[in-house]
């Protein structure tokens, strides 16, 4: 039997996400990247931006104007939050299937959208479409799906560190604690004084508190896993590092008395999720780096009755471009696994 070939594009080619799209594609066995784009590079070849690939991917970046998506499979946006729901908008109708790694279409609805964004959704028509792609947890919408909103970075740290114990309604007054930490890569290719060198060497600090975009896409996901509507505390903090996600999840749980109770809990839940590693010790970002594992440590503490569970990504991949490629995976009925196999960069 001939093996499949699906065509893709990858819109937004030269930031962060983009490129890791572009390393995890072009090892892929059932993918040919048609086009890579770059508004502000077209014309330069990609391994010029990106010199890591040099010899291994030369080719032009395109402006995206030029694709017809006609053509295309599969087209993925790696583009900043606003700028993605234009070309949704321009492309959704054209038959390809769209996975967009930006936050523009991953709350509940329009309305919701434009009340915490403070700002007017560009694709209403049609916007219930889009499907929350979060593999472990949506998989059989995924697949009907033709186009995915990718979870946000923190988000999928986040979601994945207690969907157990909402799933199970365990957890009391739907209210949680979620104390985050990213590199640097999250913040995007484009520097800034919050990024400058200076700020970050030897620095570590906290930000959007009590108000980063990312707590009501956490709380619009757990309330659709649980029994009621739920409230997250959520505090994110840059770390100086490259990359990595390390969420610390506190919540006051009920029906729960152990901690073999709680490790059988979450080894239950995630028993087919080829890309969930439940620890026995808190995990670190250098364990799932390059790599698109989730490694959750579940800790039972008998004396304040509270789970602590902490969760490390790769804020690059698990958090943005692997899930992309699982979720195109889902898509296309491929095996999940496909050219995910890349095995965690450490030390
Ligand atoms: N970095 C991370 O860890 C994560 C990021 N995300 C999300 O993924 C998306 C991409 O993130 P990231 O790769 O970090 O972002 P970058 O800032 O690194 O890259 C953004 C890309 O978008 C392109 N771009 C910017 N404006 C426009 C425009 N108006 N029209 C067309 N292209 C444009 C830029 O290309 P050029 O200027 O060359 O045209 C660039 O290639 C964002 O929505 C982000 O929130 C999600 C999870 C994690
Ligand atoms: C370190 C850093 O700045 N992180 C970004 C989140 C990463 C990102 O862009 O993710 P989403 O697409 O999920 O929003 C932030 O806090 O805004």
């Amino acid at each position: 039997m001939t093996k499949q070939i699906y065509k893709v594009a990858i819109i937004g080619a030269s930031g962060f996400t983009g490129s890791e799209l572009a390393r995890l594609l072009s090892q892929h066995p059932n993918v040919e990247i048609s086009h890579i784009t770059s508004e502000s590079h077209a014309g330069k070849a990609f391994s010029a931006l990106h010199p890591q690939f040099s010899g291994i991917i030369d080719q032009k970046l395109d402006r995206a104007s030029i694709i017809d998506e006609a053509e295309l499979d599969v087209l993925f946006l790696a583009l900043p939050h606003g700028v993605s729901m234009d070309f949704v908008k321009k492309w959704h109708h054209k038959g390809c299937k769209i996975i967009d790694l930006s936050g523009d279409f991953r709350l509940s609805s329009p309305e919701v959208y434009q009340n915490w964004y403070n700002k007017e959704h560009v694709f209403t028509e049609g916007f219930e479409n889009a499907t929350y792609g979060q593999p472990e947890l949506f998989a059989e919408q995924i697949k009907k799906s033709n186009l995915v909103a990718n979870p946000g970075c923190y988000p999928t740290a986040s979601i994945l560190s207690l969907a157990p114990l909402f799933a199970e309604n365990m957890i009391q007054n739907h209210s949680v604690v979620i104390d985050a930490k990213s590199g640097l890569t999250g913040a995007g290719v484009k520097a800034s004084e919050t990024t400058h060198f200076s700020n970050v060497n030897e620095n570590f600090k906290a930000y959007g508190v009590g108000t980063h975009r990312h707590t009501i896409e956490i709380e619009e996901q757990f309330s659709c896993l649980s029994d009621g509507e739920v409230q997250v505390q959520f505090t994110p903090h840059l770390l100086p590092v490259d990359r990595g996600i390390l969420a610390t999840s506190y919540a006051k749980t009920k029906k729960l008395t152990t901690q073999e109770e709680l490790t059988k809990l979450y080894e239950g839940f995630y028993q087919d999720k080829p890309f969930v590693r439940i620890k026995t010790s808190p995990p670190s970002i250098k364990d799932v780096r390059g790599s698109h594992y989730c490694d959750i440590f579940p800790f039972w503490d008998k004396r304040t009755e509270r789970v602590i569970a902490i969760a490390a990504i790769d804020n690059l991949l698990k958090g943005a471009a692997s899930q992309a490629v699982h979720n195109m995976n889902l898509m296309l009925g491929l095996e999940e696994t496909t050219g995910l196999n890349q095995i965690p960069l450490r030390p």
